[in-house]
């Protein structure tokens, strides 16, 4: 399970107690939660992200105990009305919103440049099981580099994006990885702020924090049970 920051990693580790040992890559440390998955706080932002992520693939890899899947889970912005604040959202689509180049006409996304990917498709049916477990929203999860800090931005992400719930600011750095490995991704977000104008008042992280205890707690059986062979 890959995170922002160690308040998402400790609301995530919360949902599996019991015993845990910190193992330390260069750039980051990996917390190995003996009856659970293992958890780390790999930066914000997109290039750190995948990064760490990858690091912590690369060394589970070469020990001969590759992950079967890649989380990417943390407090995100919520698209209004779709996803309230408290919210919780599994990605059905993770995809870069800002990776591309401004033209008069518009915005290109880097593929339409002739380069990569900006959506990566987590397993269909790994996200249907986890929206009937934890009862979370299922739509796409915008990756964006910058906050969005005004109602002009966030209506025109969500022309361009329809189907997005909400907005962060690591899932597809962590996809960018987890894909160069040949692993499946999840993205799951607690909703802390909706996307719009920037107000820190409004702002709910220690309830979206709970959130995510909550649902990992509900996900436990359901990623226990995830064998991609069968997907
Ligand atoms: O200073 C601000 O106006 C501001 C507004 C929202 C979030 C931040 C952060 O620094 C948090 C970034 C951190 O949390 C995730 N996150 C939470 N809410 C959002 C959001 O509305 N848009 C993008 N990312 C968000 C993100 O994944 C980072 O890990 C500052």
């Amino acid at each position: 399970m890959t995170t922002a920051v160690p308040a998402e990693r400790d609301a995530v580790a919360r949902a599996f107690p019991g015993a845990s040992h910190e193992v330390a890559l260069p750039g980051v440390t990996v917390v190995e939660i003996a009856a659970g998955p293992d958890v780390l706080a790999a930066g914000v932002g997109p290039a750190l992200a995948a990064a760490s992520t990858a690091t912590a693939l690369t060394a589970a890899a070469l020990t001969g105990r590759p992950y079967d899947l890649v989380v990417s889970a943390g407090i995100a912005g919520g698209f209004v009305p779709h996803a309230p604040v408290g919210s919780l959202v599994v990605a059905d689509e993770i995809t870069a919103a800002d990776l591309g180049a401004g033209t008069a006409d518009g915005f290109l996304p880097v593929t339409a440049l002739g380069f990569g990917t900006v959506t990566h498709l987590p397993p269909a049916t790994l996200v249907r099981d986890v929206a009937a477990a934890t009862g979370a929203l299922t739509g796409a999860v915008l990756t964006v580099s910058t906050v969005t800090g005004t109602a002009a931005r966030a209506a025109h992400l969500g022309d361009l994006h329809p189907r997005a719930l909400a907005e962060a600011m690591e899932g597809f750095g962590v996809a960018e990885a987890a894909a160069a490995h040949g692993v499946p991704v999840l993205e799951i977000r607690a909703v802390s702020n909706p996307v719009g104008p920037r107000d820190r008042d409004a702002w709910r992280i220690g309830d979206a924090l709970a959130a995510l205890t909550e649902g990992f707690g509900k996900l436990a059986p359901v990623l226990e049970s995830w064998n991609r062979h069968d997907h």
